[in-house]
């Protein structure tokens, strides 16, 4: 693409050292991926000045540089900009010939749920014979293709190259997740959502938000940058839960058109008579285009929040009811959220990528409910580098549902592990409760010590195979771990019983 066509989509930006006009075959914001014929664009980010490698892009093959201020001593074309993180957002929409407009994209935040919201949406298109593409925590997916993601949601260049790469694959409808850091650091600007889903609000990441009133408005800006034309082809909608108070506010933000699901409080999408059980959960679900039962293999109420925001989602755009039905009922699970580890052994040992105080207080309260008696094992740490104020309402969690609550590492980065530890027992001062820092010692303890009637629940990770210490990331799946244990359990039993 031509420079001078792409510098008229940046409106009012002054440009040194153009000489003629310039072929730019790609757009870059990092160093590593420039090549020749690159457009450069330096962000200041929170590690690095994107300035201080100008240089380094052009030596690379960079042949333009759009910047915030004169780069001295810089030979290429410079493009002034105020913002440079939005005119990357707009250049990369240009770029790749605005993508998501071409797209069904489905955006999905909120503290917790994400990640299964947006696979449940992304099975329901599926199953209505869409061709489907998904971004989020555990990878970026196209059919059956899985790419690794560094981030939830990418930065806007690959964001956008991502949505034309899916494309030319034939992909109609995307489900992605949109984290907060995501929305504050705009890189969802150009994003053309059909679609914007709130699961809810609670506590995290108030390391980078600060307050629980920045987090709110951080997620909020989702809403409020959903498109306000009242096309009667493609109208705009914003799904959200009527039990979370923070939806009042996000309906207040949007022009969109507003759609409501929930269970506690009136809804237009509704479960009512919700029937829980270890094998699953049946509701009956009232809805703008008609009742229907509800049969899934999801267990726990959050669970039904989930499936009540991807019901809504398919009832906007215009899926069949029964398709939809059809779609929860085929809908297995997804990596690391209450997956049940087999390995033979007489009671479940579930691994959970519960990492918040509320998501946690969900898991616990589910797995309770599943059999009052049962000694509740939990093996539970809290990241380095995160919100330090969440580590001891997660301990306090922890100690108010489960018999046994284990404490230990999380991904402790670069933070000391016995501080983080430290912090966790800050809420639980006089409550019982075990430390065992080495995170595969206190999963080996708890299915060690575990019995017939008892269940163990291994949180935090989920998905991770791998564990954050210091700088470096070391092999650790939680799930794995779990499975070696039970293997040297049952082992044990077997000597002893011959
Ligand atoms: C704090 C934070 O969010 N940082 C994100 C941010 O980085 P940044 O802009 O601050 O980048 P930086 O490292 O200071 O570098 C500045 C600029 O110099 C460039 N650079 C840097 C070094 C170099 O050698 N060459 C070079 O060109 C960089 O490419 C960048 O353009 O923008 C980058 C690109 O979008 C992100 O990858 C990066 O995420 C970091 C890795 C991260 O850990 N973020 C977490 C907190 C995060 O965003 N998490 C959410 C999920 C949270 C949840 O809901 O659970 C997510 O969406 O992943
Ligand atoms: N609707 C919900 N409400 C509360 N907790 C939930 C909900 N859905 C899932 N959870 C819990 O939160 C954990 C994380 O779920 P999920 O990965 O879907 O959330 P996420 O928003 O994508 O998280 P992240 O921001 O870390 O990517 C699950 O393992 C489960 O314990
Ligand atoms: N997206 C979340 C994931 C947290 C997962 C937990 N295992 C941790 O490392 O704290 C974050 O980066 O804060
Ligand atoms: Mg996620």
């Amino acid at each position: 693409m031509e420079l001078q066509a792409l510098l008229a989509r940046l409106q009012f930006a002054k440009v040194v050292n153009y000489k003629e006009d310039i072929n730019i075959d790609s757009i870059e914001q990092d160093t590593q991926k420039v090549t020749d014929g690159t457009l450069f664009i330096c962000i200041e980010g929170d590690k690095f000045d994107g300035h201080q490698f100008a240089h380094e892009a052009v030596k690379k093959g960079a042949v333009a540089i759009v910047a915030n201020r004169v780069i001295p001593k810089l030979n290429v074309p410079t493009i002034l900009v105020r913002d440079t993180k939005r005119a990357m957002a707009i250049l990369a929409d240009a770029f790749y010939q605005h993508p998501s407009q071409q797209l069904f994209l489905v955006g999905v935040t909120g503290t917790n749920g994400k990640t299964s919201v947006s696979h449940i949406v992304d099975h329901m298109f599926h199953v209505a014979n869409k061709k489907t593409a998904l971004i989020g925590t555990l990878y970026t997916k196209i059919g059956n293709q899985k790419l690794e993601t560094k981030n939830t949601t990418p930065d806007s260049i690959t964001l956008q190259k991502t949505f034309h790469d899916m494309i030319q694959k034939g992909v109609e409808v995307v489900s992605m997740e949109v984290s907060s850091h995501a929305l504050v650091q705009g890189r969802t600007w150009g994003c053309d959502y059909d679609v914007a889903v709130f699961t809810n609000l609670t506590q995290d990441h108030l390391d980078y938000h600060k307050t629980m009133e920045e987090y709110k408005k951080a997620k909020g800006l989702l809403f409020a940058q959903l498109g306000n034309r009242y096309s009667e082809k493609q109208p705009k909608f914003a799904v959200l839960n009527g039990d979370d108070p923070a939806s009042e506010e996000y309906s207040r933000m949007t022009s969109a058109h507003v759609i409501t699901y929930g269970i506690d409080h009136p809804a237009d999408v509704q479960a009512k008579n919700i029937r829980f059980s270890a094998s699953g959960t049946t509701f009956e679900l009232e809805s703008p285009v008609g009742r229907a039962v509800v049969e899934t293999n999801l267990i726990g109420k959050f669970n039904v929040y989930n499936i009540l925001s991807a019901i809504a989602v398919g009832i906007v755009a215009k899926l069949p009811l029964n398709t939809i039905v059809d779609s929860i009922r085929s809908f297995h699970s997804v990596p690391g959220r209450f997956e049940l580890v087999k390995g033979g052994q007489s009671f479940p040992v579930i691994v959970d990528y519960a990492h918040t105080p509320d998501s946690l207080e969900n898991v616990l309260q589910t797995v309770k409910s599943l059999s009052e008696e049962a000694n509740i094992y939990v093996v539970v740490g809290c990241g380095g580098d995160r919100d330090r104020t969440k580590r001891p309402l997660m301990a306090k969690v922890a100690c108010s549902y489960a018999t046994h609550p284990i404490f230990t590492s999380d991904n402790p980065r670069t933070e000391d592990p016995m501080q983080i530890l430290n912090d966790m027992v800050q809420g639980v001062m006089g409550l019982p409760h075990e430390i065992i820092p080495d995170r595969k010692k206190a999963i080996y303890r708890a299915i060690h010590e575990a019995n017939d009637e008892d269940i163990v629940v291994i949180a935090g990770k989920g998905h991770e195979d791998y564990q954050i210490i210091g700088e470096t990331k070391y092999d650790f799946d939680d799930r794995k771990v779990a499975l070696e244990a039970i293997r040297e359990k049952l082992t044990k039993e077997i000597k002893e019983q011959s």
